[in-house]
C-alpha cells in the first residue's frame, strides 16, 4: 500500500516525452487542422445501441471533438468537463499539454459518465485516457461507506505495476491512496492493504477474484464507481473469461458504476461481448481507420523465413549483429513462444552479448521467474540505453519500455492480436522502430493470420561464424534449460492451428535438440509420460519416456 503522493519512477521518466515525430499527436492534429477532419481520418465514435453493437460506427457524435488547432487538456477544462486541479496535475506532474488522438476522442464521453469501448493503436496513450477520468471520479461524489472506488484490471503483473506508477505520478498532490493487487506477492499482506479500502485498486484477474470472494473483504467493494478492463480483448478471451465473469458477478450491482474497455485490438467477438458488460448508450470509439491495419505505418515490418529449425538461433544472431551495426542505441525486445524457450534464448545470448561491440546486456522476463526478479528486470530494462530483453508474452501487452528500437518475434505468436501487441513495444509515442518476425518452415500456416499486415520479406544468411559463435554459446547453456525448452516447444507447437502432425513434430523437436545449430544434445531429452499424455503425444515414435517426474529424481 502506498499513498498517491509516493512512488513515481517509471511514469516520471516518461513524463516529458512528447509525440514529436507524428504518431498520435500528428493524428490528432489532422482532426483539427481542417476544423473537422475528413471522415476517414476521424476517430470512429458512436453512442451504442444494441443494434450497433457489432460494429464501430462512423458517426462522430461525441462531444470529445477537439476544439482547438491541437487538442489540449485545457480544452476539456474550458468545456467544464475536466476539473481545474486535475488539469494542473496533468500539466505539473506529467508535463503534458496536448492530448493524443485517443485521449481527445474518448475523454469527453468518459468524463461525462458514459461507459466506453475504445480501440487505438499501441503506444498512443490509452492508459491516461482511462486514468485521468478515474482520478476525476475519486475527486467527485464521496462514497456513503468506506469502499474502493475505482478498479483497473490488467492481464499481467508487470502492466499492473506500470499503471500504478503512472496513476501515482498523476495523483501526486492529491490525498488518494492506490494499491496494486497481483499474483506472486504475499496474499496476507495484500489482503491487509485491501482491507484499508484504497481509493484506487489496480489488479490482475486472479487476485481480484480472490479478494472479491473473500467474505472479510466484501465491505471494501460496496461502492466501486469506476471499473476498467485494460487489454480488454485478452481479459475477455478464453484464458481469463471465467475469472472475469466471476468478478463481474461478484461486484455489487450498481447502475452508477462506469465500465471502460480499452485495447489496441478488438476482435468482433469482443465487440459483441461488450454489449453485455456496458450500459446502454455506451460510447464506441475507434481511432483506427477502417482502411488501416492495426500496426503503425512508421514501423517497418520484416519477415525472415529460415530454412530449418536449426538455423533459427544463428539467424537471430546474424540479425542482431546487422541491426546493432545500423543504429547507435540498439535496444530490442525479443519475443519467444514459451517461458522456457525464453530462458534458453536468454542464457544462450548472455554468452554472446558480452562479446559484441558495443557490449549488449541481456535481460530476461517470463513467468518462471520470481515476481521480484521480473519487476527488477523490467525496471532495469526501462532504464537501459541499450540491450536485449528476451521475453515471453508477459511483456507483449501494454509494457512501455522507453526507446525500444527493435521488436524481434522468434517463432509464431499465439494469434494475430499478439503479433500486433508485441510489435507495439517499439515505435511508441510517435517514435520510430522496426519489427522482425522469424519463422521456420513448420510455422508457415501462421502467415494466413497476418496476411493483411505489411510485412516485407527480408533475406538473411547467417555466416559460419554465426553458427560457430551460436554453437559455442549453446554448449555453455545448462542441460536442464535445454530439456525444459524442448518439452515447452513440443507443448506449444502441438496446440497451434495448422501444426505439424505429431510424428513430424517430434522429429522436428529431436532435430532441434541434437542437430548442429540447435541445442547440441547427444540424445533428445527424456519426457515424463504424464506430460506426453497431456500433450496428446502418447505413442509417438522418437520420444524418450521416463516414468519419473523431471526434477524428482
Ligand atoms: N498526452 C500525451 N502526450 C505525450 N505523451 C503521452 C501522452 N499520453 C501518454 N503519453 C506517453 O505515451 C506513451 C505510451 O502511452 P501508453 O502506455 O498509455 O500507450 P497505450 O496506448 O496504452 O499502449 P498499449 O496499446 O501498448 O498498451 C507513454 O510513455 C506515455 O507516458
Amino acid at each position: 500500500m502506498d499513498n498517491g503522493t509516493k512512488g513515481m519512477s517509471r511514469a516520471g521518466r516518461g513524463g516529458s516525452r512528447g509525440f514529436s515525430r507524428g504518431g498520435a499527436r500528428g493524428g490528432a492534429r489532422k482532426v483539427s487542422q481542417a476544423g473537422v477532419a475528413p471522415p476517414e481520418k476521424r476517430p470512429r465514435m458512436d453512442i451504442a445501441t444494441p443494434e450497433s453493437m457489432s460494429q464501430f460506427s462512423t458517426a462522430p457524435t461525441t462531444p470529445a471533438e477537439p476544439s482547438s488547432a491541437t487538442p489540449l487538456f485545457q480544452d476539456l477544462a474550458d468545456q467544464g468537463v475536466l476539473k481545474p486541479n486535475l488539469l494542473q496535475a496533468i500539466h505539473n506532474n506529467l508535463k503534458y499539454k496536448t492530448m493524443t488522438e485517443v485521449q481527445a476522442a474518448t475523454m469527453g464521453s468518459i468524463l461525462e459518465g458514459k461507459d466506453c469501448l475504445a480501440q487505438a493503436k499501441t503506444g498512443t496513450g490509452k492508459t491516461l485516457a482511462f486514468l485521468i477520468p478515474a482520478i476525476q471520479t475519486l475527486m467527485g461524489r464521496p462514497p456513503t461507506k468506506k469502499s474502493i472506488r475505482a478498479i483497473i484490471v490488467s492481464p499481467t503483473r508487470e502492466l499492473a505495476k506500470q499503471i500504478t506508477d503512472e496513476a501515482r505520478l498523476l495523483m501526486t498532490g492529491f490525498n488518494f491512496r492506490s494499491h496494486t493487487s497481483i499474483g506472486g506477492l504475499s496474499t496476507s499482506k495484500d489482503q491487509k492493504a485491501v482491507l484499508t479500502c484504497p481509493d484506487l485498486l489496480i489488479a490482475t484477474p486472479g487476485r481480484l477474484h480472490d479478494h472479491l470472494s473473500n467474505p472479510s473483504l466484501k465491505a471494501c467493494f460496496t461502492e466501486v464507481q469506476f471499473f476498467v478492463l485494460d487489454e480488454a480483448d485478452q481479459l475477455l478471451d478464453q484464458g481469463f473469461s471465467v475469472a472475469l465473469n466471476k468478478i463481474m458477478a461478484l461486484l455489487p450491482p450498481t447502475p452508477k458504476r462506469q465500465t471502460l474497455l480499452f485495447s489496441a485490438t478488438v476482435p468482433n467477438t469482443i465487440k459483441q461481448l461488450a454489449g453485455k458488460l456496458l450500459r446502454p448508450g455506451y460510447a464506441l470509439i475507434n481511432t483506427i481507420n477502417e482502411t488501416d491495419v492495426g500496426t503503425h505505418e512508421r514501423i517497418p515490418q520484416f519477415l525472415i523465413h529460415v530454412p530449418s529449425v536449426n538455423t533459427v538461433l544463428p539467424s537471430l544472431l546474424a540479425l542482431i549483429r546487422a541491426e546493432q551495426a545500423s543504429t547507435d542505441k540498439f535496444k530490442a525486445v525479443i519475443f519467444l513462444p514459451t517461458a522456457y524457450q525464453t530462458k534458453l534464448f536468454a542464457e544462450h545470448f548472455t554468452h554472446i552479448g558480452s562479446t559484441l561491440t558495443p557490449f549488449l546486456p541481456t535481460y530476461e522476463i517470463h513467468s518462471r521467474l520470481s515476481q521480484s526478479k521480473r519487476e527488477k528486470t523490467a525496471d532495469e530494462f526501462r532504464a537501459a540505453k541499450t540491450g536485449v530483453l528476451f521475453s515471453s508474452d508477459v511483456s507483449a501487452r501494454g509494457m512501455d519500455f522507453p526507446d525500444v528500437t527493435h521488436v524481434i518475434q522468434v517463432g509464431q505468436p499465439s494469434n494475430r492480436e499478439q503479433y500486433i501487441h508485441r510489435l507495439g513495444r517499439t515505435g511508441r509515442a510517435g517514435k520510430s522502430g522496426k519489427g522482425f518476425l522469424i519463422l521456420a518452415p513448420y510455422e508457415a500456416a501462421y502467415l494466413t493470420q497476418i496476411k493483411d499486415l505489411p510485412l516485407a520479406p527480408h533475406t538473411l544468411a547467417p555466416t559460419s561464424t554465426d553458427f560457430e559463435v551460436s554453437n559455442s554459446a549453446m554448449s555453455r547453456v545448462p542441460e536442464q534449460t535445454k530439456n525444459r525448452a524442448y518439452s515447452a516447444w513440443l507443448g506449444f507447437y502441438k496446440q497451434q492451428k495448422g501444426a505439424l502432425k505429431p510424428q513430424a513434430l517430434v522429429q522436428m523437436a529431436n532435430e532441434m535438440a541434437c542437430g548442429k545449430g540447435g541445442f547440441g544434445l547427444k540424445l533428445p531429452p527424456l519426457m515424463w509420460t504424464q506430460t506426453v499424455g497431456k500433450m496428446g503425444l502418447k505413442g509417438v515414435e522418437g520420444l524418450r519416456l521416463t516414468k519419473v517426474k523431471p526434477g524428482s529424481d
